[in-house]
């Protein structure tokens, strides 16, 4: 609780929630980080649904590499599969389990958040959500906060800062938040929410570069065209993202 601020030039506290993030299983499922005895038994079945995560990330990616033009002889629809496949690294991808207590009795909606106003870090991230917890909000480009239905048996896919600088912004990583929503009275909705977040990470040593896309070519603008920037890695561009939030030093 209060211990990763998303948005921290507005945010007096912490995001009010509690999360549980898996790296990456081994090929067998086996976790790579030590796991609390509650969970065991529950390893088999996260490694799993984790994995199947990996494969839906990757079958979406592989529909923005088509809708892209990505040329047959740079990749084409393949073009993001190698450098999202474990078995060509290690990457920044993370389960995320997310609990959001009951707001407490001092929770100031003013200042108070459940998830500051952030864009995801990675490729592209599958929120899987509760049917009536509702709270997830995204930005809108005139400026407002749209809040997002939750659609049964659907999943939320938002595009992450990599897609989007892969793409010059031509994929946009939308800003989003989550509120304490308010019931039919206009107060707080006492009611916990859980949700589960698969973030999609590219292998460590991609290197951040330009797309082969005549469509992001052509769009000119930042991100993926900006010649003059030292090319990061995956790594590198998470760690920057990671020290913000969580006010590492270094
Ligand atoms: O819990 C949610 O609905 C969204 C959480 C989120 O945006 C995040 O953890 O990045
Ligand atoms: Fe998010």
């Amino acid at each position: 609780m209060l211990s990763e601020t998303l948005d921290p030039p507005n945010q007096k506290r912490g995001d009010f929630k509690q999360a549980m993030n898996f790296g990456e299983f081994t090929a067998s499922g086996e976790p790579q980080q030590p796991i609390t005895a509650a969970l065991s038994p529950h390893i088999p079945a996260i490694a799993a649904f984790s994995a199947q995560c990996a494969a839906l990330s990757r079958r979406i990616m592989r529909l923005f590499a088509q809708a892209l033009k990505i040329a047959p002889d740079a990749g084409g629809k393949e073009y993001f599969t190698a450098c999202h496949t474990s078995a060509n690294g290690p990457s920044g991808s993370i389960m995320r389990l997310l609990y959001y207590p009951a707001a407490p009795p001092d929770f100031d909606p003013a200042s108070d958040i459940r998830a500051g106003a952030h864009s995801d870090y990675g490729s592209l991230t599958l929120l899987f959500q509760h049917r009536n917890e509702t709270g997830l909000e995204i930005l809108s480009p005139n400026g407002g906060w749209n809040p997002v239905p939750v659609v049964p048996e659907a999943i939320c896919v938002n595009i992450g800062d990599l897609l989007s600088y892969w793409t010059g912004g031509l994929l946009r990583s939308t800003i989003h938040r989550v509120v304490v929503p308010k019931d039919q009275n206009g107060d707080l909705d006492k009611a916990e929410r859980y949700s589960m977040v698969y973030f999609c990470h590219p292998v460590d040593t991609t290197p951040l570069v330009v797309i082969p896309s005549e469509m992001v070519r052509a769009r000119g603008g930042r991100g993926a065209n900006d010649t003059e920037r030292k090319v990061l890695t995956a790594a590198e561009h998470l760690k920057s993202r990671l020290a913000a939030t969580y006010g590492w030093k270094n």
